[in-house]
């Protein structure tokens, strides 16, 4: 890049359409904070009041219990031996019961003699009155006698009926995301099927007449960069999408939005493009006459900054949208700003954890506004990424996660607040 390009493109990347704080792009609506736009999204999808079903482990997975998880037996539900060796009572040396000994699964085994010991594999029934096992490397086996190698403590090496837990006992609490690991615990602890809370649906509308579906580029149109992307990012942030469709710039695509708003089947609507204030713009004037609440008009974020968080209908019946800026990644900073936190909530999953990095090298700020600024993670270090203007999707598909730089922007070394890209994180099981 020339100096002049770069220029440019660090302009456009800041956006300075705007030199005035407290301005949005929507039609000079007031702009909210970056992270009270965050809490904002958050908190309306914390007021829809919760769904829940039963479904099987398949379905479970990435969702959240909404009953408690219960043990439905003692874990181990038997006294169980935890090495493959031998099961003895009493004192040694001791006498080998004659036979193949004891493997998992088995029946019950008969109770053992005092003096007596019995070949026993890793996780079968121990006998009644063994007081300990031998693993099979510290004891010898001769002439029908069985000796230790070292002394013996009383219970070792058994796992005792209930050790982990005892029927009825709480596993896990409602609000659990069901992951890996809480489908192991469950099919342990007895049960086939989970109550959940259904993942939010999302239907995903993306505007614009110039968007060609295949092929390069040409007299003027451009390919949609962002049907692609936006259904398997709203996957991976714990949703269920139901469809994409592409609806025109013309009358009947204003149509089209309308009546989506008002009566997909969807939780949430998530359109593309049309945010700002262009003579086809049309999602302010849609949102208006469905009669939709504006809960946030433009986010003093960039890019991204045209963003908005609607809602349609009262709290038990309601349909939120949110309405991402057509700039790819500008819709990235929507999706993470506005979207995210909304499906976390409406997915009943906790907000994620926050945290920060020191970043490398100098990073320049917007005069008032928050940048989200694609980096890569090292051990150390956030180090931004070029090609982050808002029209360019080449920084942040070789990102990480995208650095929260403040109004002014950032010194080398100063700790910015970080935002996950879902894939880096790999905490979704969708
Ligand atoms: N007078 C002003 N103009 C603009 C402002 C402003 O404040 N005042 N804000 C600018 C910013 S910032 C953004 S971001 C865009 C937001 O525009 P819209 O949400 O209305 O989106 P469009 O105008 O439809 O498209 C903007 C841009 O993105 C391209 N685009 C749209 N959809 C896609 C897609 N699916 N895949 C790839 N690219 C897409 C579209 O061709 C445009 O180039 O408004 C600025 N203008
Ligand atoms: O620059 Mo705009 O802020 O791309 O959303």
């Amino acid at each position: 890049m020339t100096r002049t390009d770069a220029d440019g493109a660090l302009d456009e990347a800041l956006a300075l359409v705007s030199r005035t704080p407290d301005t949005g792009g929507a039609g000079g609506h007031r702009a909210a904070p970056w992270l009270r736009a965050r809490e904002t999204a958050a908190r309306a999808g914390t007021s829809v009041p919760a769904r829940t079903h039963r479904v099987p482990f398949a379905d479970a997975l990435g969702e959240v219990l909404t009953a408690p998880l219960e043990a439905l037996s003692d874990l181990p539900s038997f006294d169980t031996s935890a090495m493959d060796g031998w099961a003895v009572a009493g004192p040694g040396p001791w006498r080998v019961r004659p036979g193949d000994g004891i493997l998992a699964g088995d029946e019950q085994p008969a109770p053992l003699a005092d003096g007596e010991a019995v070949r026993i594999a890793t996780g079968a029934r121990v006998p009644a009155d063994t007081t300990a096992v031998i693993r099979s490397e510290h004891a010898r086996a001769s002439g029908g006698q069985l000796y230790s190698d070292r002394p013996v403590n009383t219970g070792q090496d058994i796992r005792p009926r209930g050790q982990e837990c005892r029927s009825g006992d709480l596993l896990l609490p409602v609000g659990s995301l069901v992951t890996p690991a809480v489908l192991g615990l469950a099919a342990a602890a007895g049960y086939d099927e989970l109550v959940t809370r259904p993942r939010p649906r999302v239907e995903i509308l993306v505007l614009g007449d110039e968007l060609l579906t295949e092929g390069r580029p040409h007299d003027g149109l451009i390919r949609d960069a962002l049907s692609p992307m936006l259904g398997p990012w709203i996957t991976r942030l714990g949703a269920e999408v139901i469809g994409t469709r592409r609806l025109g710039d013309d009358p009947a695509g204003a149509e089209a939005l309308l009546e989506a708003v008002t009566s997909s089947t969807a939780d949430v609507v998530v359109t593309t493009g049309g945010t700002a204030s262009g003579p086809v713009d049309h999602v302010h004037p849609v949102l208006e006459r469905a009669g939709a609440e504006l809960l946030v008009d433009g986010v003093a974020v960039r890019p991204g900054h045209p963003m908005l968080l609607a809602r349609i209908g009262d709290r038990d019946g309601a349909r939120h949208v949110v309405g991402l800026p057509g700039n790819p990644l500008a819709a990235v900073s929507g999706l993470l700003t506005l979207a995210e936190p909304l499906l976390r909530a409406l997915a009943g999953r906790r907000q994620r954890p926050r945290y920060t990095v020191p970043v490398e090298g100098d990073v320049p700020g917007h005069p008032y506004d928050t940048r989200l600024v694609p980096v890569l993670l090292t051990d150390e270090h956030a180090v931004p990424l070029r090609y982050n203007g808002p029209a360019m999707l080449r920084g942040v598909a070789g990102a990480d996660a995208l650095a929260v730089v403040p109004p002014h922007g950032a010194r080398s070394g100063q700790e910015l607040e970080i935002l996950d890209l879902p894939w880096a994180s790999g905490g979704c099981f969708t």
